[in-house]
């Protein structure tokens, strides 16, 4: 199967997921000026659709209606707001083959991976339609005798979203999750490139019961001005952003002059830790899938892999052997295993990465150059003996490079590991418990996978340290950043 622009809808079970209108104040609307942008597949470069391209006029309608049906959605008991999430997620799985061959089409990762994503983006839907009946207040002994102390829990308000084009519908729904479980209106922005995931999920979230206005999904190719709506817009509350550390700043300093609560999920420079002890089998599957998942298009991806060097020559012989079975080719076709990068500029960068560690010594094992396929195809690629100075040192890949360092001592390697700005995930694959204890307490990162190199689930706090982002999703924490806590001091 390949999704032309004319046979994307005749590959769907249910062609009405396909929507190439937005989603504004609980109706279907083509831009005020008639505007439309080109979603292309990135197998081919054709388009596959023309979504309606809204400015901020449009944005602000959608702004206004979330916070009018608040009123009503927040007033609703969990439970029954509960009911409604439970139902969307049903849908979702309901419509996992539709939903991920939409999401296969726009940002080109293969089928059996996108119908992964909707699964575990359907998650967030399922746990916290739960978790919001779990949101308690507290009384607290009076500090006086005639006084009476309670916290109340509140939903924070409307709430405005900006998401990558890696994860379209996960990452969409880690957010409006807990957002709209807890009662707050949702304005989601999701990217120019992979939009129609975003709608389809409208779709679901229409039929699944949300009421209107609640929740809308504004498109448009104008990310800048939107985001600037999103901030300067008083009927908001929190913005929370998923994407680059670069863009990640530009919001926060948009942000602040309204004083705007942000969560930001940003940009990585995993580490992936080999010691000598580690078993290399489960060592190179564990880097395998976290360097190549998504084509290495994860902010969790293993950016830098270090193999100490005792088993640095093994590991690398054992690690190309791995990536020399990885199938390139179109997403929606059988046995596909990794499929092109999101666009030119993707390749650009892999590039980049590469010619600079061969321009300090390194050697290409496997890979190393455009696929045969042409387009955003690339080879999964290998590169050895790569020095400590190199860009992809420093700077996140975001593509199918896997750069092996070299280190001789555990204190070298966490040194190295933490020598960055960023601080999102870090793995690691020894069977010494003490080394195990003072690495894992060593490593400075949100996340820590210690002999995985899959970390991503709905149950857990997802986040990053120091320059990776602010605050967490999934867990019973995600939930925190859409409510806000009100003090009650009664006098009796
Ligand atoms: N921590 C995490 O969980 C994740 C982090 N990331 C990071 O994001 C990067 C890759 O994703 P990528 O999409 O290229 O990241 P970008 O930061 O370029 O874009 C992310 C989103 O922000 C929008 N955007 C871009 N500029 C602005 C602006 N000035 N104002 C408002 N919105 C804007 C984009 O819209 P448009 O594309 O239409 O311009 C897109 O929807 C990597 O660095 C990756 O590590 C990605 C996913 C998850
Ligand atoms: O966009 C990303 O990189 C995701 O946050 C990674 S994950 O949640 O799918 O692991």
């Amino acid at each position: 199967m390949t999704a032309h622009s004319t046979d994307l809808k005749m590959l769907l079970k249910d062609p009405s997921l396909l929507e190439t209108r937005a989603f504004v104040a609980g109706e279907w609307v083509d831009a005020d000026d008639g505007r439309t942008f080109e979603v292309r597949n990135p197998a081919r470069g054709d388009v596959i659709a023309r979504v309606a391209d809204l400015s901020r006029a449009e944005v602000k309608r959608a702004i206004e209606a979330a916070q009018a049906a608040m009123k009503d959605w927040a007033a609703r008991t969990a439970k029954d707001r509960a009911k409604v999430m439970r139902r969307w997620f049903e849908l979702m799985m309901e419509n996992q083959d539709d939903l991920g061959t939409i999401l296969t089409a726009e940002q080109g990762k293969p089928l059996p991976e996108a119908k992964g994503e909707i699964a575990y983006g359907a998650s967030f839907i399922e746990w916290f339609g739960e978790e919001a009946k779990r949101v308690y207040g507290e009384t607290i002994p009076g500090h006086m005798a005639d006084k009476r102390i309670t916290v109340l829990r509140q939903p924070i308000g409307v709430v405005a979203s900006i998401t990558p084009w890696n994860f379209p519908n996960a990452m969409i729904t880690r957010k409006c999750g807990p957002a709209l479980a807890v009662g707050c209106g949702f304005v989601a922005r999701p990217a120019a490139e992979t939009p129609l995931s975003a709608l389809a999920l409208a779709v679901l979230g229409e039929r699944a019961g949300l009421p209107k206005g609640i929740l809308s999904v504004v498109t448009s190719s104008r990310s800048s001005d939107i985001g600037k709506e999103f901030c300067e817009n008083p009927l908001i509350r929190k913005l929370t952003f998923t994407g680059s550390t670069e863009v990640g700043r530009i919001l926060l300093r948009q942000a602040a002059d309204q004083v705007l609560k942000c969560s930001m999920e940003l940009g990585g420079n995993a580490p992936f830790i080999v010691f000598d002890d580690a078993d290399l089998d489960a060592a190179v599957e564990g880097a395998m899938a976290s360097k190549f998942r998504n084509n290495g298009q994860t902010c969790v991806c293993a950016n830098r892999i270090y193999v100490q060097a005792g088993v640095y020559d093994e590991f690398a012989k054992r690690l190309a052997k791995a990536v020399d079975k990885l199938t390139v080719g179109d997403g929606l076709k059988d046995g596909t295993t990794t499929g092109p990068l999101i666009n030119a500029d993707a390749v650009e960068k892999v590039e980049e990465h590469i010619a600079d560690a061969l321009g300090r010594g390194a050697q290409v094992v496997t890979g190393g150059k455009r696929h045969d396929l042409g387009g955003s195809f690339f080879q999964p690629t290998v590169v050895t003996n790569v020095p400590a100075d190199a860009k992809v040192s420093t700077e996140e890949t975001f593509g199918p490079l896997a750069p092996l360092f070299r280190f001789e001592t555990e204190e070298e390697v966490v040194a190295k590991a933490n020598d960055t700005i960023f601080g999102l995930a870090a793995y690691f694959y020894a069977r010494d418990i003490g080394r195990i204890t003072r690495v894992q307490e060593s490593l400075e990162y949100g996340i820590v996978g210690v002999n995985t190199g899959i970390i991503s689930t709905e149950v857990a706090p997802f986040g990053g340290v120091k320059q990776s982002g602010l605050g967490r999703e999934g867990s019973r924490h995600g939930i925190e950043d859409y409510l806000e806590m009100k003090y009650v001091c009664l006098s009796v």
